[in-house]
């Protein structure tokens, strides 16, 4: 038998993939990645710099690149960055593999991503209008992607991974 595929952690900012991710990861035992994480370690700088300095599409372009990668080579679960799942060519790799959406309404995902600066695609002039559309253009394709929807609203991190691995589960019987 071969390995099992790598499992997908994807969402908006601030619906809690960063934090749930390795606590999945933990429950599975097995080993966890985080698109960003790879992406500030191959550039050797922050993301909001990347952005700063080189521009979002830049940016992208070595995100689908370390997605590639951890797809291919990660047997655990992966976390990506909440709009790495909008490129044709990482929505194409996906196929096969089991992908969570973690969901988040406006009023807890915007508490939860606060006024930090980390992600710059939120620190404009008015992040609450830009967090409001970036969710609404965006739910479509993370429900056209996953096959996993699991909501994080008024839920701690260990209820979710609760209800991550017993749909999972489902999924393998099925
Ligand atoms: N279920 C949850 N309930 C309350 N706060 C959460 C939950 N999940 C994550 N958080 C908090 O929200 C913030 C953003 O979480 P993070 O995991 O970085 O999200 P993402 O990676 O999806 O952008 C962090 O401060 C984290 O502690
Ligand atoms: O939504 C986005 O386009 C982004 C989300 C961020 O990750 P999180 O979703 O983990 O915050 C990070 O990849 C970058 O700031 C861009
Ligand atoms: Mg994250």
């Amino acid at each position: 038998m071969g390995q099992p595929p790598c499992i997908v952690i994807a969402g908006p900012p601030g619906s809690g993939k960063s934090t749930v991710g390795p606590l999945l990861a933990e429950h599975l035992g097995v080993p966890f990645r985080d698109s960003d994480d790879d992406i500030v370690a191959r550039a050797g700088r922050v993301i909001a710099d990347i952005f700063a300095e080189d521009g979002e599409p830049a940016f992208r372009a070595l995100e689908e690149e370390v997605i590639a990668e951890a797809l291919a080579e990660h047997h655990g679960v992966l976390s990506v960055g909440g709009g790495a799942v909008l490129t044709e060519g990482t929505q194409k790799r996906l196929d096969g593999h089991p992908v969570v959406f973690l969901n988040v309404g406006f009023a807890a995902g915007v508490h939860r991503v606060g006024l930090s600066t980390a992600r710059p695609l939120l620190a404009g002039v008015n992040p609450r209008a830009t967090y409001r559309a970036l969710l609404e253009a965006r739910l479509p394709v993370y429900r056209s992607i996953a096959t996993i929807e699991v909501t994080t609203d008024h839920r701690a991190p260990a209820e979710i991974v609760e209800a991550i691995a017993r749909e999972l589960a489902l999924e393998e019987t099925q």
